[in-house]
């Protein structure tokens, strides 16, 4: 069967230990990616790097941490990773296109439906298309700064049957080996716990980015989309084609249908919220346990300025966020309306329905 299979490989799989781009390691990943290709699949290239292939060139020492540096050392560094890549396919007979995204780009439906015809397009031309973020452009705020989150995006936009997330460590351990050598590596997961979480630490290199932590937040929003993860390493011939078949040396993360449908993984994970709604205890229940919508009475409070038809965080009063919904009320509207009974509402406040939130325009988060 022809898979559809999105691959992020990080900074840290790509470089050597003076941090720079190894170009060996590049051209086996390429190979490896070409054969899973050749074998008539359907493949994405979801790569870091650019910072690493460009910083020596601007004469910086070291990996730069300041973000202009980085932006400069990325604007050098894509081209020669784009280029590097280029030839590595090339041997492999297969032609590669660049794509560049940011934060921004996700949050806009059209230009994310764009890009996804783009995509599908060079898939069908049996393009292997490579998406890195457009460091360039990405201001600090809308950086996804790590790959990892970026991938699971591309991975649901693009109806991945898998992402394949490759790193320097061979999976999830209960901490991070690097610092506890009696961490135990989870082999399967089924749903993401707080504990999970717990688990994932930073990153422990100088050269990646977002550490164990992006990864599982990246597998999150993955299995909410209903795309299985593998995250591990890939080191030797033949394991992309393990870790694609469910045999390689990693955790994977299964997902149990819950796909969610394409306007509620908008709402969820590639939108901008423009306000946080703030509710207490029994919205609570009613929104995470009892599949009900939000309604006026169980809100405290609202921040920012919002208006019908935006999408809103919803908070509960201890901070915690709940969840992201398309929201029928204006800021004003919130505000005037809170903790008022239903009667009430529509005797006091002018609005076109009385749910704040409505239940087919939730997306729960916890
Ligand atoms: N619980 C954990 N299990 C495994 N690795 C962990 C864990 N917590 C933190 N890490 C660190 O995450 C690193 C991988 O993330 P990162 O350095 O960002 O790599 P990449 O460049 O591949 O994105 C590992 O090298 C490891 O030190
Ligand atoms: N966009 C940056 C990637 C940032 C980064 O290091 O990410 P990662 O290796 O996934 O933790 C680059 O190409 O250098």
């Amino acid at each position: 069967m022809t898979q559809r299979i999105v691959v992020k490989i990080g900074s840290s799989s790509l470089t050597s230990d003076t941090g720079g781009l190894n170009p060996d390691k590049l051209r086996f990943f390429a190979s490896e990616l070409a054969r899973l290709q050749q074998e008539g699949n359907q493949v994405l290239l979801v790569t870091s790097g650019a910072v690493a292939a460009g910083f020596t060139s601007l004469g910086y020492r070291t990996r730069p941490k300041v973000l202009h540096e980085k932006q400069a050392a990325a604007a050098v560094g894509q081209a020669l990773l784009m280029q590097a890549y280029h030839e590595a396919f090339a041997s492999h007979g297969v032609s590669v296109a660049q794509i560049l995204l940011t934060r921004y780009d996700f949050s806009n439906r059209k230009r994310v439906q764009n890009a996804m015809m783009t995509i599908d397009e060079l898939l069908q031309r049996g393009v292997v298309p490579i998406i890195n973020e457009n460091d360039t452009v990405s201001v600090d705020e809308l950086k996804f700064g790590d790959n990892d989150t970026l991938s699971a995006l591309v991975g649901n936009l693009v109806k991945s049957h898998k992402l394949i997330i490759i790193t320097d460590m061979d999976g999830l351990y209960t901490d991070d080996p690097r610092k506890n050598a009696n961490a135990q590596r989870i082999d399967r997961v089924d749903a993401i716990s707080d504990e999970l979480f717990s688990f994932a630490g930073g990153s422990g290199s100088a050269v990646g980015t977002g550490g164990m932590r992006s990864k599982v937040e990246a597998a999150r929003i993955s299995m909410r989309g209903g795309v299985p993860v593998f995250i591990g390493r890939v080191l030797e011939p033949g394991d992309l084609q393990l870790a694609v078949n469910g045999t390689g040396k990693g955790t994977y993360f299964d997902t149990a249908l819950n796909n969610l449908p394409v306007k509620k993984q908008w709402v969820g994970f590639h939108s901008l919220p423009q306000g946080q709604i703030i509710v207490d205890q029994g919205a609570k229940a009613a929104l995470i346990n009892g599949g009900k919508s939000l309604l006026p009475a169980g809100i405290t409070g609202a921040v920012g300025d919002f208006h019908p038809g935006d999408v809103v965080e919803v908070i509960c009063t201890e901070g915690t966020l709940l969840g992201r919904g398309v929201v029928n009320y204006a800021a004003w509207q919130v505000q005037a309306a809170a903790g008022l009974s239903t009667d009430e509402v529509q005797k006091r406040v002018e609005v076109s329905r009385i749910e704040v939130i409505h239940r087919d325009e939730w997306v729960p988060l916890t």
